[in-house]
């Protein structure tokens, strides 16, 4: 049966590029999604299999890395411009290209001046309740899932077990980076007690493990939400416990050696930001002589 091949386009998509600049002790983050889609001179490739014309997709990420390291991410339009650009001009078969790039925007926690590597993702985050009540006792467990966080420095990870399958090279200057999803019990239980400010202590507790993220030179993730409990325990005497479910949201160093680029975290660095597989750290944090409730699964909640 006669046929002819139609539209046709083919790149990498769904690039995860975050660029870090380091400004002293200022970090500024780019954080992109960036989606690349060729097309042009491209019948022989379907036809008879020939690769002469196209430029892998692995490629056309090498060059979206690359391109974050040399000349930076000004803006996505800058950004996308320029890689459409250098795909239709270096490349004969190549005739139109197509750049799509989501762009994720970041907060700095805290206040400016201090230690400013710490930031929480734009767009809020969910916030949760569970009232459970037996006609005689009411349990009130709140929380939050999907506040993303992210600190540029002050994060290490080293003088871990190494065993025959370890290739994890010890590092003291990462990303650490996490979407918490938490919950908390108050010790509120009806019977004439004074109601919790439900608003209030959502607010404080949200603001409590935002500042203990950034405040905690980390040297794991599991201490870093060990302190993010201890300081909603310390500050918030309306709560007992914490259960936290945190995945280590990894960011690779780009390896641009192979195009003459040092990529390292001194002057600011390209990062694969990975999705899976993560780190799942998870526990729960008590008040002294208090039991826990929370369940240990947090899908259950
Ligand atoms: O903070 C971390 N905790 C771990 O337990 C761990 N394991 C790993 O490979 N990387 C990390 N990072």
């Amino acid at each position: 049966m006669p046929t002819t091949l139609g539209q046709n386009q083919y790149g990498k998509a769904e690039n995860r590029v975050v660029r870090i600049t380091r400004d002293g002790a200022t970090h500024h983050i780019k954080d992109l999604n960036v989606s690349v889609a060729l097309s042009g001179d491209m019948e022989e490739v379907h036809y008879s299999g020939s690769n002469a014309s196209v430029l892998p997709t692995d490629t056309t990420k090498n060059t979206v890395y690359a391109f974050a390291k040399e000349h930076g991410i000004e803006s996505a339009e800058q950004f996308g411009i320029h890689l459409a650009r250098h795909f239709v001009t270096s490349q004969e078969p190549i005739r139109r290209a197509r750049i799509r790039i989501e762009e994720y925007a970041w907060e700095r926690i805290g206040t400016p001046g201090e230690g400013e590597h710490s930031f929480v993702r734009k767009g809020q985050e969910t916030r949760l309740a569970q009232i459970t009540f037996d006609g005689e006792e009411w349990e009130v467990v709140s929380g939050l899932k999907d506040l993303t966080v992210m600190n540029s420095t002050d994060s290490e990870f080293r003088g871990f077990v190494k065993d025959g399958y370890t290739t994890l090279q010890e590092t003291r200057d990462r990303v650490l980076a996490t979407s918490v999803s938490g919950r908390w019990r108050f010790n509120w239980t009806g019977d004439g007690q004074r109601t919790p400010d439900w608003d209030t202590s959502y607010e404080e507790i949200r603001k409590h493990l935002l500042q203990a993220f950034a405040e905690t030179y980390s040297r794991s993730l599991q201490q870093t939400m060990y302190h993010m409990g201890a300081r909603i325990i310390d500050h918030r005497d309306e709560i007992d416990e914490v259960r936290f479910s945190l995945p280590n949201s990894h960011h690779f160093l780009v390896d641009l050696e192979p195009f003459g680029l040092k990529n390292d975290t001194a002057d600011g660095a390209v990062y694969f930001a990975s999705d899976r597989p993560y780190g799942l750290i998870e526990a729960t944090i008590l008040r002294d002589g208090c039991e826990a409730r929370i369940p240990v699964d947090l899908t259950n909640l």
